[in-house]
């Protein structure tokens, strides 16, 4: 008899110090499949240090994080992170390859070579031209650059999407544009994501599922929905009155 389908992603009392530092404090957590988590808090809180528990750019203290039932400190690095799509604010594209080289990077530290095909479709699909493949990534704007950064990510098929302040340097507009696109691409494609936001309102608009970290704990685990009507105690509401008030604001304005 098999027994119930594991969670996509789980963490059992994931610890993380560092010296004297408790970036992450026992973080027990279950992630479904198909869930859009957002990770929110101030800085400093452990949003980051959590993430990179997953894809192991950080080795927990203590506890377990479990991959599709599968404690990743088991697997093999290339392999776990070749299953993960991460996204992180600097980008990291290499200056001396062409975007569709820096596309296909992790195709060929595997010894294989991305079809320009596939170039193409991802490329496309983060709303970019095929013809972006050639350029370099010195000749593209910032907000094309975290393009480039989400189509890599997603070259190689993830079933999960990690992303650190994926849209933290871009102006507003493509901001917001960016966030819808990742969020129609998190459908479409039926993944499991998680993002990590310093912005609330970002947050509210593109999760369904919205956790709030503070001195490295998750002190609280809401729907927007339920955030925004106000639950989720102090820290959490805290953090939604900055939208709500900007809101109140405008609205003021309108009068
Ligand atoms: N490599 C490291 N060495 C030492 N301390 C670290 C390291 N990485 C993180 N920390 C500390 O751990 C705590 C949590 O950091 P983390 O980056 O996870 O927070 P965050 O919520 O993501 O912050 P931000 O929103 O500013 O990125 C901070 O006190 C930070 O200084």
């Amino acid at each position: 008899m098999s027994g119930p389908t594991p969670s996509a992603l789980l963490f059992d009392k994931v610890a993380k110090r560092f010296g004297a530092v408790t970036a992450v404090d026992a973080v027990s957590l279950a992630v479904e499949d198909g869930q859009f988590i957002a990770l929110v808090g101030q800085s400093g809180s452990g949003k980051s240090t959590l993430l990179k528990t997953v894809n192991r750019l950080v080795e927990p203290s203590e506890g377990v994080v479990l991959l599709g039932g599968e404690d990743v400190a088991g697997l093999p690095l290339p392999a776990l992170r070749r299953n993960i799509g991460y996204v992180f604010q600097s980008i990291g594209l290499f200056p001396h390859m062409n975007v569709g080289e820096n596309i296909g990077i992790g195709a060929q530290i595997s010894g294989e070579r991305l079809p320009s095909a596939r170039v193409s479709e991802l490329l496309e699909m983060v709303e970019l031209e095929p013809a972006m493949a050639l350029r370099q990534p010195d000749e593209l704007s910032g907000g094309q650059r975290q393009r480039v950064g989400v189509a890599r990510a997603l070259a190689n098929d993830p079933k999960l999407l990690l992303m650190d302040e994926p849209f933290g340097a871009l102006d507003p507009v493509t901001r917001d544009a960016l966030g819808m696109r990742v969020l129609d691409l998190h459908k479409r494609l039926g993944l499991t994501s998680v993002m990590v936001t310093h912005d609330m309102s970002e947050a509210l608009l593109l999760a369904d599922r919205v956790l709030v970290m503070d001195q490295g704990r998750i002190v609280a685990d809401e729907t927007p929905q339920a955030l925004v009507a106000g639950e989720g105690g102090e820290v959490a509401q805290g953090l939604v009155a900055v939208p709500r008030h900007q809101a109140e604001r405008l609205a003021e304005l309108a009068r």
